[in-house]
């Protein structure tokens, strides 16, 4: 279990060693484009799990679209205090 703070800080890590095997390295590789369709399908994946799943699938789907999101701001640069600051 790691908290949304640890994976960031992880996910940081990945991305700037670029290492093989690492899909968040392959994501930032690919760039905005394709890390934008994973968040628009992991948020649709909640959606339908929230309306037809179980909670504990629908908590897998949201723990997903946290993943690509985090992602997301990994590849604009975008820290966690950027996104904090607007909540
Ligand atoms: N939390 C996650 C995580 N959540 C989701 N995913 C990825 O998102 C995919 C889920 O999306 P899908 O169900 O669409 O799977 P898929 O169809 O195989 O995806 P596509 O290849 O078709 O895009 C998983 O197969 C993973 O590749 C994640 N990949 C990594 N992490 C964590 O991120 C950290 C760094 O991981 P790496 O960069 O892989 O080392 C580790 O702590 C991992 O546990």
């Amino acid at each position: 279990m790691k908290t949304f703070e640890q994976l960031f800080a992880e996910l940081q890590e990945k991305a700037a060693s670029g290492q093989t095997g690492s899909r968040t390295a392959e994501l930032v590789q690919q760039g905005v484009h394709s890390i934008g369709k994973k968040v628009v399908e992991e948020a649709a994946e909640v959606w339908m799990a929230a309306e037809h799943e179980g909670a504990d699938r629908c908590a897998e789907e949201i723990s997903q679209l946290l993943y690509h999101l985090q992602v997301m701001m990994v590849a604009r640069g975008i820290t966690l205090e950027d996104v904090y600051a607007h909540l």
